[in-house]
């Protein structure tokens, strides 16, 4: 699986099993996932395009890389993957946030659309789609769909848990796009939730039920 990197690091995993614990309050849930974020985008930025500038230290003047423009876009799939943009912005202050709202019909589980908006111009920017859950992958494909019809063609996928078979739909349907997963959970049970996963991520940030 080429283009999926899963995120092994032990700070990673071990703050996936507090997020799992049923008894992690809103508070803390929403600081783990920012955290793992950050963590993530660590290993999902590194090939970042750089730039050589002219800096003097106190020494000499040297010629010494920075980050190429301002090119990167975090794009949340709306509500849970809001939960993760703090924690890339971290890493990048400078990027430009989009949002994409969809929601998964309880009964048949399908994406449905209610807010796009991305930043312009999309073509050259890396983005960063984020959402926590990556179930049937119904979310994820729909959201990358957009994406690519609005002019994005870098694109990268976060997940902070993915069941085989999203997993496996989201590259068959978008092999170009790199995947970087905190954990992969055993299969989804009979309502399409991940097993174990963590239950209902945007529930869990924001406190809903
Ligand atoms: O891979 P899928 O089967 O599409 O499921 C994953 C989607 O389901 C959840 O969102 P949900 O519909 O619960 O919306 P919310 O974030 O507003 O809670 C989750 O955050 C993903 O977006
Ligand atoms: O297990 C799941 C599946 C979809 N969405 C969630 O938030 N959790
Ligand atoms: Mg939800």
């Amino acid at each position: 699986m080429e283009n999926v990197t899963i995120i092994e690091h032990p700070l990673v995993q071990h703050k996936i099993s507090m997020l799992r614990d049923k008894r992690t309050g809103t508070n803390e849930f929403r600081t783990l996932i920012e955290e793992i974020a950050t963590l993530m985008g660590y290993e999902a930025l590194r090939d970042l395009p750089l730039e050589e500038v002219e800096v003097e230290t106190p020494i000499e003047t040297c010629m010494t890389p920075v980050i190429a423009g301002k090119k990167l876009a975090v794009v949340p799939i709306l509500r849970a993957g809001l939960g993760m943009v703090n924690g890339i912005l971290a890493l990048v202050p400078t990027a430009k946030v989009g949002h994409i709202g969809l929601y998964r019909d309880e009964k048949t589980h399908q994406p449905h659309e209610y807010f796009c908006k991305l930043p312009d111009p999309i073509e050259q920017r890396t983005i960063v789609v984020t959402d926590p859950m990556l179930a049937t992958g119904g979310s994820a494909v729909a959201a990358i769909d957009f994406i690519k019809q609005h002019g994005g063609k870098h694109i990268k996928f976060m997940c902070v848990i993915a069941a085989p078979e999203g997993l496996e739909r989201l590259r068959k349907a978008h092999p170009d796009v790199q995947i970087y997963v905190g954990h992969l959970d055993r299969q989804l049970n009979e309502k399409a939730y991940i097993c174990p996963g963590l239950g209902d991520a945007g529930d869990r940030i924001f406190g809903t039920k």
